[in-house]
């Protein structure tokens, strides 16, 4: 069946969403089942239709019907740059089809030695560094206040559950295999753009302590964090940003360089990951991480004081609450 005949529709709950970034626009080990054209919410329109599609599974692998929603987040066509990516109606479209986590990928810079192109980061810590001219937030008019935590901005379960397949990535044009990275202070840290760093912007972001950079983890992390969603970004590194003096600063060819290999990496790990959790739904799906309720108690505004709008707004994404 081609992807055009498929309904427009999806009345079940869907399991994991999937973000693809640059480079990974599908996943081979899903099969479509249904593509909703671009989710319409009080946010605006995703930036993308969102596939649904079912686990492909093999001989060990149980029956259980596994779902995910999976999202282009610059578009199929790479139309939105990180400044404009509607993130807020595609973290809010994830919200509404009931997804119990984000799995999040990304094409970032490396801003240590160690940190090969073609080397995969599960970061835990991020620095913002965009220039506040993103929404970044559902909570934050006059009408409408939350605040909400954000000491630790990833799903530290998610990232154990990934990290037990590191040894999947491959490396074949070199004998050095492809590492994945991964500890409490691995830090990514997220810029405007779209330009790409200076040098000396680049080494500021390395004393800084930064690991890793990209242009789109802010404000998606934020805003899985403000509708209770576990969220792990896998980072897949292409370049050395700038900061070494020796070296050419990253240009855009020296990025796609690396996809086609990160990609085939990205498919092989989400693979598995899939396969996984269709197998046995990991704990921190079913409970929530620790998330489930937070929202409640951080929003400050009475409900009684919000106005229609708003409160339209609030029950699209938590029509429990209010
Ligand atoms: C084309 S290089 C810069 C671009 O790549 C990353 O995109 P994504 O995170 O969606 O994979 C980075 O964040 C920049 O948007
Ligand atoms: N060096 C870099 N800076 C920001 N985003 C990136 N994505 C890939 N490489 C990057």
């Amino acid at each position: 069946m081609t992807i055009s005949a498929l309904p427009t529709t999806f009345d079940e709950a869907v399991d994991l969403a999937i973000i693809g970034g640059t480079g990974l626009y599908q996943l081979d080990c899903l099969k479509p089942v249904a593509v909703l054209p671009p989710i319409q919410t009080p946010w605006g329109a995703t930036s993308s239709p969102i596939t649904i599609a079912v686990f492909i599974g093999d001989s060990n692998t149980t029956n259980n019907k596994f779902v995910v929603a999976f999202i282009s987040r610059h578009g199929i066509n790479h139309e939105f740059p990180p400044t404009h990516v509607p993130f807020r109606a595609n973290i809010a479209a994830i919200k509404k089809l009931q997804c119990k986590a984000v799995l999040s990928f990304s094409a970032v810079g490396s801003l240590q030695e160690h940190i090969k192109p073609r080397d995969f980061v599960l970061p835990q810590q991020l620095i913002d560094r965009t220039k506040g001219i993103r929404n970044s937030s559902y909570f934050n008019e006059i009408g409408l206040v939350g605040h909400v935590g954000f000491g630790n901005p990833f799903s530290t379960k998610f990232a154990d559950f990934i990290y037990q397949f590191k040894d999947i990535l491959t490396n074949p044009d070199s004998d050095e295999p492809c590492l994945m990275h991964y500890d409490q202070d691995t830090t990514v840290i997220c810029m405007e753009g779209p330009q790409f760093s200076t040098r000396a912007e680049s080494k500021m972001y390395k004393m800084l302590g930064g690991d890793i950079i990209n242009m789109s983890v802010i404000p998606e992390a934020k805003l899985a964090r403000e509708c209770e969603l576990p969220y792990q970004m896998i980072c897949m590194s292409t370049d050395y940003d700038a900061w070494r003096d020796h070296e050419d600063s990253v240009t855009v060819d020296a990025v796609f360089g690396h996809l086609a290999n990160n990609g085939r990496n990205a498919n092989a790990l989400a693979t598995k990951i899939v396969k996984e959790m269709a197998k046995n739904l990991p704990e921190f799906m079913i409970n929530g991480d620790g998330l489930k309720g937070s929202i409640k108690m951080s929003v400050a505004t009475k409900a009684d004081v919000m106005s229609e709008q708003t409160l339209q707004n609030v029950r699209f994404l938590f029509p429990e609450y209010w």
